[in-house]
């Protein structure tokens, strides 16, 4: 998971610069930081809407959707995709930190 993304990551990041007419990340790049964030919020609503008609070949699809845009979003911000990995790599180690802190001494 965390390499496809990383060479997504550098894949979106060479293809920002293309010729937008050959690239679809150059085309929604030279739209401007709204339009990508507006893509992320349609592609989280069309991943809710198939999730709710049960209809998981769309959530796979509208999903691949959301983390694509997502990780324009990101590179447009040039924020690197380890910073969101180490947000949830931290969280991860938080986990059940209260539940352990809470049980009694052996
Ligand atoms: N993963 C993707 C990817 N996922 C979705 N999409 C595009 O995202 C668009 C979303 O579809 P929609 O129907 O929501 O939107 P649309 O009607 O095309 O666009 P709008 O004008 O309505 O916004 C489609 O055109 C898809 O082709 C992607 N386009 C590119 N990639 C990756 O990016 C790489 C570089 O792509 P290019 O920049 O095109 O070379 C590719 O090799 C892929 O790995």
């Amino acid at each position: 998971m965390r390499a496809t993304l990383h060479t997504l990551e550098q894949t979106i990041r060479q293809r920002r610069n293309a010729d937008p007419s050959a690239s679809y990340v150059a085309k929604l790049t030279t739209k401007g930081r709204a339009k990508i964030a507006q893509k992320v919020g349609e592609e989280a609503v069309e991943t809710v809407i198939a999730a709710m008609a049960d209809d998981r070949a769309g959530v796979i699809g509208e999903s691949a959707d959301l983390l694509f845009h997502l990780m324009m979003l990101l590179a447009d911000l040039d924020i690197p995709l380890d910073a969101v990995m180490d947000e949830l790599d931290r969280r991860e180690g938080l986990s059940g930190i209260a539940e352990k802190a809470a049980r009694p001494k052996d």
